[in-house]
């Protein structure tokens, strides 16, 4: 009996090192993938960015988006300059670059995993800490909600000013987003926590609370829970380890995964993953911080959420135990980190050395 071996062609990797410490975050990210992964990446690199805008005017032009479609992956740093940059019309890189990823490849499911490594230092008493483990990933919308610009501005300037930002929800991106959620709870310790604001945002509310009790029927084992966002922002200072997975809508998962990344030892250490679930377009993997114009180019940054974010793209495309083997030697190296400051660069080298 003859094996057929199927020639380990390369995967196609696009990198959008982007602003401020993307480059910086990015360089280490690539670092450890060329250590870890059992594939081999083939890389294009994009300058898309502030700087590219600033020089050409130009964002993401339809033929670099088509372009990026072809690969496999997606790795990204950071875009944006300064908030309020007055540089930057408003959101130029964040709408037209980032938001554009996300809508135009159909990345609807967020993925946010938050951990306190043993050795990570998080901000919470010890009271809080011996309630459990901390544990859970946020399933954030990624492709409705207040993101998608559906607003304007009337009477600009003017003191009888009226501004709008209206909230999208389908029942369509809302079903797919909450059964991918239950899927991960299944795989995980069974329980998933709807967070919205039902008491005030009665439409949009009402819409993700019947759609999660029609699905939650199809997923007998999943408990679930429901806690508005207010209490969320309670809870995750008071008792973070009663959650296992959190669905949400875009902006409440935004504002969730930077609280949840400050309680697991900072934004240094979140990764992110922009999830085609259905692989119509590859996914995208981000830490979930943003481009720090406060420590850019001093090789301040940790560049551990890149790297995180690295394995998340690995484990999606189908390497989890390289992943799992990554995740692992950051697991020692925080437990080693003593407060003394490395360049990002040495954390980098540092991660890659161990594997
Ligand atoms: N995914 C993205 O590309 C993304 C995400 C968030 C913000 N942004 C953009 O980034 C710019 C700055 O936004 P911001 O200041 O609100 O958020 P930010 O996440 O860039 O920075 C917030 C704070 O966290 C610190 N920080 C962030 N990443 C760090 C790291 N790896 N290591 C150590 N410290 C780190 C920064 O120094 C800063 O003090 C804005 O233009 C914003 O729109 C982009
Ligand atoms: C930069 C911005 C568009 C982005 C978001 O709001 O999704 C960021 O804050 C994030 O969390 O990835
Ligand atoms: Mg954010």
């Amino acid at each position: 009996m003859g094996v057929t071996v199927h020639p380990t062609s390369p995967l196609r990797l696009a990198v959008i090192p982007g602003d401020g410490i993307g480059p910086e975050v990015t360089a280490e990210a690539l670092k450890v993938l060329e250590v870890a992964s059992p594939v081999k990446f083939e890389q294009t690199r994009y300058d898309l960015g502030a700087e590219r805008y600033l020089a050409t005017g130009e964002v993401l032009p339809d033929s670099v988006l088509a372009e990026i479609k072809e690969h496999d992956a997606i790795l990204l740093g950071a875009v944006g300059g300064k908030p309020n940059d007055p540089n930057l019309p408003p959101g130029i890189l964040e709408r037209g670059l980032l938001l554009k990823l996300r809508f135009e490849l159909d990345h609807y499911v967020n993925l946010r995993p938050s951990k306190l490594f043993p050795g990570a230092v998080s901000p919470l008493s010890d009271a809080v800490l011996g309630k459990g483990e901390i544990d859970f990933v946020v399933v954030r919308e990624g492709t409705e909600g207040l993101y998608v610009g559906n607003g304007g501005s009337m009477r600009t300037g003017t003191p009888a000013e009226v501004a709008t930002e209206v909230s999208l929800n389908t029942a369509y991106g809302v079903e797919r987003v909450v059964r991918d959620a239950f899927e991960r709870a299944r795989r995980r310790r069974r329980k998933l926590t709807l967070v919205h604001k039902t008491n005030v945002l009665v439409n949009a509310g009402s819409l993700w609370w019947r759609i999660t009790q029609d699905v939650a029927r199809d997923y007998p084992d999943v408990a679930v829970d429901y806690l508005h966002i207010d209490a969320v922002m309670i809870f995750m200072a008071t008792d973070p380890a009663r959650f296992d997975v959190i669905v949400t809508d875009n902006i409440f998962g935004d504002i969730i995964t930077d609280l949840a990344a400050a309680i697991t030892g900072g934004i240094g250490l979140a990764a992110s993953g922009n999830i085609n679930p259905d692989r119509t377009y590859p996914s995208m993997f981000e830490p979930v911080h943003g481009s720090a114009p406060d420590i850019a180019g001093q090789q301040k940054a940790d560049p551990t959420a890149a790297i995180l974010s690295a394995a998340l793209l690995l484990d999606h495309l189908g390497h989890a135990d390289a992943a799992a083997r990554i995740d692992e030697v950051v697991l020692a190296d925080l437990s080693e980190r003593d407060g003394s400051g490395r360049r990002t660069a040495e954390i980098g080298d540092a991660i890659a050395a161990r594997l």
